[in-house]
């Protein structure tokens, strides 16, 4: 089955809307992963926050980052290799609505300062497209509300849109604590958009192989997360993926972006069922996690943060602290 790639130029066009809802839809049906063609992010926007990434991750030393590490409101730096999985990538993360990155700058470190308003910008583009893929899952599913999801996705709500820029350094020598890039996982939230500037992300297709994800100048990777898949009774698909050195190895660097979606923390996921007769979904496991119909999005990320990351740090942190466990999400 070939790798899904929807072209979108049209999605606002009510005459082409549900043909591309369908195609997204099955995409998500398959794969869980689509490649996003003529999407209205302009490309000028990814290349100048690639940019940005590339003088923070490359230029900045260590000593500029990592007194910055990850706190409890989902901002801040993660090193190399300081995971629960020991991951051989350095991430940034810039999670809140717009402002919250401009108020909160003693949690970021002094590179971003005067960058805060360029990055909301492009996390208020990210989110626009979100919604709209949203009302085409809803579409998908005949729901009768196609704002069903969409409803959810504000973007003011919490901390859970994060945009993350993450780069796999290059090394004279393979690092010796790890076997990995990035340990196979699913995200947890509902949609992720995913920028790469190489290939080097492996996917778990339909028929349960690895395979490389396609990266296509000007497109836009997505894939699906736990709590849509459980929400939509597991008819979206949030599916695994990873980043090996096989793919991406240690002399090679790699810079890659990715902006997660949340439903707000007091959405309830209950599953949805498509007929009378479709037996409703006990349960949910993903990541080492069992979840049970009820639970709230805020609940499920705070198990998650736990699983994955370990113990939060204090928000608005100014002193070098341990870095918090950061890998997947
Ligand atoms: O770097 C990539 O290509 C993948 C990133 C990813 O899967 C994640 O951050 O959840
Ligand atoms: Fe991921």
């Amino acid at each position: 089955m070939e790798f899904p790639i929807v072209d979108i130029e049209h999605l606002d066009d009510p005459q082409c809307q549900l043909d591309i809802a369908n195609h997204i839809a099955r995409a998500s049906q398959t794969w869980g992963f689509l490649l996003l063609k003529n999407h209205p992010i302009p490309q000028q926007d990814v290349g100048d926050m690639f940019s940005l990434a590339r003088q923070f991750f490359l230029d900045e030393s260590e000593a500029a980052k990592s007194p910055w590490p990850v706190n409890t409101d989902s901002i801040g730096y993660s090193r190399a290799l300081s995971d629960r999985y020991k991951d051989d990538k350095a991430s940034m993360w810039f999670a809140g609505k717009a402002g919250f990155l401009a108020h909160n700058l003693p949690a970021l470190p002094p590179f971003w300062h005067t960058y805060t308003a360029q990055i909301d910008d492009f996390k208020q583009k990210c989110h626009q497209l979100i919604m709209k893929l949203l009302v085409c899952f809803a579409i998908a599913m005949d729901l009768p509300d196609r704002d069903f999801f969409a409803k959810a996705h504000s973007e003011d709500i919490g901390n859970g849109n994060v945009l993350r820029m993450i780069c796999y350094p290059a090394r004279t020598q393979a690092p010796l604590d790890t076997t990995t890039r990035m340990s196979s996982h699913s995200d947890s939230g509902s949609v992720t958009l995913l920028f790469q500037t190489c290939a080097g992300l492996e996917v778990e297709s339909p028929s349960g192989a690895w395979v490389p994800a396609p990266c296509l100048p000007g497109h836009i990777l997505v894939n699906l997360g736990d709590a849509l898949a459980f929400w939509s009774g597991r008819r979206l698909k949030a599916t695994r993926h990873r980043v090996s050195f096989a793919t991406v190895p240690h002399d090679r660097e790699r810079l890659s972006m990715a902006y997660f979606a949340k439903a707000a923390p007091e959405t309830v996921l209950q599953p949805l069922r498509s007929g009378a007769d479709d037996e409703p979904m006990r349960e949910y496991k993903a990541n080492g996690l069992t979840i049970q119909p009820g639970i709230t999005v805020g609940e499920y990320s705070r198990l998650i943060m736990e699983s994955i990351y370990g113990a939060p740090v204090e928000p608005n942190a100014q002193e070098p602290r341990s870095p918090t466990a950061a890998s997947a999400a």
